[in-house]
């Protein structure tokens, strides 16, 4: 498929009557008029041009309607395990970042990186039947170096682009590009993730020098990976996701810069300029080599510009007339950059171990349906205690289990009367607790299977076998063996893999017990404490409290989690504030800048010998609230992991607690 290109105009109060839109069934046509005199339009030999688009995105478009346009589609098939790349490009101002990363000035201004964030983790929580992992990272290119927007500056400081860590590019043996040391910070919620957006930003901020505070003068590419696969299956899907934010495409009028920034628009010319002849490569048939290798940014985007990727790109445009030469010039490059052809695939992956313990959990049933159906078992053997723990933690499984495969399988009649006799047990349970509405009789308490405690009269159970019973013991054998073999090949694969020797033991896959992770849940219940009611569970559960040791230290926990919750939040709505005002000193910045650089510039004075005071002071204030952010930011972040750290403590003393409370409940003495 081809790169899919859309246009976006900028608002502006003065619009040239010399732009058109004309709008067909399946794209836009922008047609753009300027007389043949025209200043700055490279070849200008007509005065009439058309460039085709997707769409046209006129200038009142909201951000939402762009997001829903443009990037979810994208995010929609990162999520299914295909890689993704949004791009915008375009001049100096034509809003780029406002497109990728969102305006400042309201939440509706938020760009296309908080929305698909959002949107990501809406989808996962809509999807329960799946699990997902995601993480984030943020990359700045700036005069040909990668520099991690989320890494740790050297010593703790951050004055400069050059504290933050540096990029280094490696090339796999299969050509993959391999970025070394960039953060790949892993995120569980949106906020979690907004957060690392809001790092990297105010890092990109604080690393930007004052000279350059007019324009953004790098390239930034935050890259979002989706790991995920359908519960309990073995394959895992991969999609990763860039959102590019390109430096300013103009061109450099050698006369107005110099210094620094001559040298910052040299290189970002340059790279743009090696954008430019990979996508003519790619978008010529005849031509073999494609230069990605010749800038980082062409390197990184390589799977993005005619390789595995599902691209799009923006095109940021001014409909104002003193910008028809940039405009013409966006568009030439959009009309290249649609020609060229992707091959996006499906990323999947098989993890070994996972379908180890699928293929064992086959056996396991395998064994059990056949057992039941030889009968070889001693019925009037028994089950231990160890036998009766295993199977009540299969129905936990079973029960707390969301894939829609799962079963329980289970060898002989004894063992399915004790689940049976467990099942009905929760339920009575779950029914009391939910109320007395669900009213159940004595008569049905007194039908169900075993004498309370689960044990079997095994002297009701009957078997039958027939020729078709024979039949189904012979495919289930040879099925049997098949899994067990399939079971050895995959353990040398992996222990190949890991380089390791020595003898695993295949023989747990003849345990009879399934365990999956999801085996962990509350306490199983006993029949000792199954008719309590829920008033006489609570009176006893107080009673507990005061007599329990681990019950202080929960409490204390709780108290204290609740009280880092509370501190966390005041200092995250400071961080907040101190951002706000830092945002508002540099547009104070920017626009004295704006207004006086090029006056400077224009009177011929050298970069050091200009004086002004009012910069100097706004230059302070601006390091004096950097300096307070930061360190509010560094508290945030450590009380961030105290409070992840307790509340896992919380958890497991909660787990704890439980547990005793069950074993007393279970060794009470029983009431008169
Ligand atoms: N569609 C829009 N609606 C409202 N304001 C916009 C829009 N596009 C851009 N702007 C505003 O125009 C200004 C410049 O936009 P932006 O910073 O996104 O440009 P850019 O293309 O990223 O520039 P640079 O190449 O210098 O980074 C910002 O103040 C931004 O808020």
């Amino acid at each position: 498929m081809s790169i899919v290109v859309y246009c976006r105009l900028k608002p502006t109060d003065k619009p040239y009557d010399g732009v058109e839109l004309d709008p067909q069934d399946d794209c836009d046509i922008l047609k753009i008029h300027t007389p043949r005199n025209t200043k700055d339009i490279v070849n200008h030999t007509r005065e009439d041009y058309k460039f085709k688009f997707q769409k046209v995105f006129q200038r009142e478009t909201s951000q939402d309607t762009i997001f829903n346009h443009v990037a979810k589609p994208v995010a929609e098939s990162v999520i299914e395990g295909y890689n993704g790349t949004v791009f915008a490009y375009g001049q100096t101002g034509s809003g780029k970042t406002f497109t990728i990363t969102g305006g400042a000035e309201n939440y509706d201004q938020r760009g296309l990186i908080p929305r698909i964030l959002e949107f990501l983790f809406q989808f996962y929580a809509d999807h329960p039947d799946r699990e997902f992992s995601t993480r984030v990272s943020y990359l700045e290119i700036y005069n040909e170096n990668g520099y991690d927007l989320l890494g740790t500056p050297q010593q703790g400081k951050l004055k400069g682009m050059e504290d933050l860590p540096k990029i280094n590019l490696m090339e796999g043996p299969d050509g993959d590009v391999h970025l070394n040391n960039l953060s790949q910070i892993p995120v569980e919620t949106t906020e979690q993730a907004l957060n690392a957006l809001f790092v990297g930003d105010t890092n990109r901020m604080i690393a930007e020098t004052p000279m350059n505070m007019a324009s953004t003068r790098s390239h930034c590419i935050f890259t979002i990976y989706v790991t995920s696969r359908e519960t309990g299956s073995s394959v895992w899907r991969k999609g990763k996701l860039h959102l590019v934010d390109l430096a300013g495409s103009e061109r450099i009028k050698k006369t107005n810069v110099e210094g620094v920034l001559l040298t910052e628009a040299k290189y970002i010319n340059l790279s743009l300029h090696y954008l430019e002849q990979v996508i003519v490569a790619l978008s010529e048939k005849t031509r073999r080599h494609v230069p990605y290798r010749n800038s980082l940014l062409t390197s990184v985007l390589r799977d993005s510009l005619g390789g595995n990727c599902k691209t799009t790109m923006i095109a940021t445009m001014s409909s104002e007339e003193r910008n028809m030469a940039e405009s013409i010039s966006t568009g030439r490059f959009s009309q290249r950059v649609a020609l060229v052809k992707n091959d996006a695939r499906l990323n999947e992956e098989l993890d070994p171990k996972l379908e180890i313990i699928r293929l064992k959990q086959e056996v396991t049933r395998l064994k059990a349906e056949l057992a039941l159906l030889s009968g070889d078992v001693d019925m009037s053997e028994p089950l231990t205690d160890e036998e009766k723990e295993a199977l009540r933690q299969m129905v936990d499984t079973y029960v707390s289990s969301t894939a829609q495969d799962a079963d329980l399988v289970l060898g002989d009649m004894r063992k399915i009367q004790y689940c049976f006799s467990y099942f009905k047990a929760s339920l009575l349970l779950a029914r009391e607790n939910a109320g007395p509405a669900q009213g159940h009789t004595e008569d049905e308490e007194g039908t169900g299977g075993g004498d309370g405690d689960g044990d079997l009269d095994v002297s009701r159970t009957k078997y039958y076998h027939d020729e078709a019973t024979n039949e189904n013991i012979t495919r289930l054998e040879s099925l049997l063996e098949q899994r067990d073999n399939e079971i050895r090949i995959l353990v040398a694969k992996l222990r190949r893999a890991r380089g390791e020797g020595g003898t695993s033991d295949t023989s747990s896959s003849r345990s009879s017990t399934i365990r999956t992770p999801a085996a962990t849940g509350p306490p199983a219940m006993t029949t000792t404490t199954r008719d309590l009611s829920p008033e006489e569970k609570k009176a006893l559960l107080e009673q507990f409290k005061t007599e329990s040791q681990a019950y202080p230290i929960l409490d204390r926990t709780k108290t204290t989690l609740k009280d880092l919750y509370a501190q966390a939040q005041r200092l995250g709505q400071e961080v907040q504030e101190a951002k706000d005002i830092i945002a508002e000193i540099k547009r104070h910045m920017t626009r004295h800048q704006q207004e006086h650089l090029t006056e400077h510039i224009r009177s011929g004075l050298e970069e050091e010998d200009i004086v002004d005071p009012e910069l100097d002071a706004m230059q302070s204030e601006l390091q004096v609230c950097q300096t307070a952010y930061k360190s509010k930011l560094s508290k945030l972040r450590s009380l961030k992991q105290e409070t992840e750290h307790l509340k896992h403590l919380f958890e497991k003393q909660k787990v704890a607690f439980q547990q005793e409370f069950q074993r007393w409940l279970d060794e009470r003495p029983p009431t008169a």
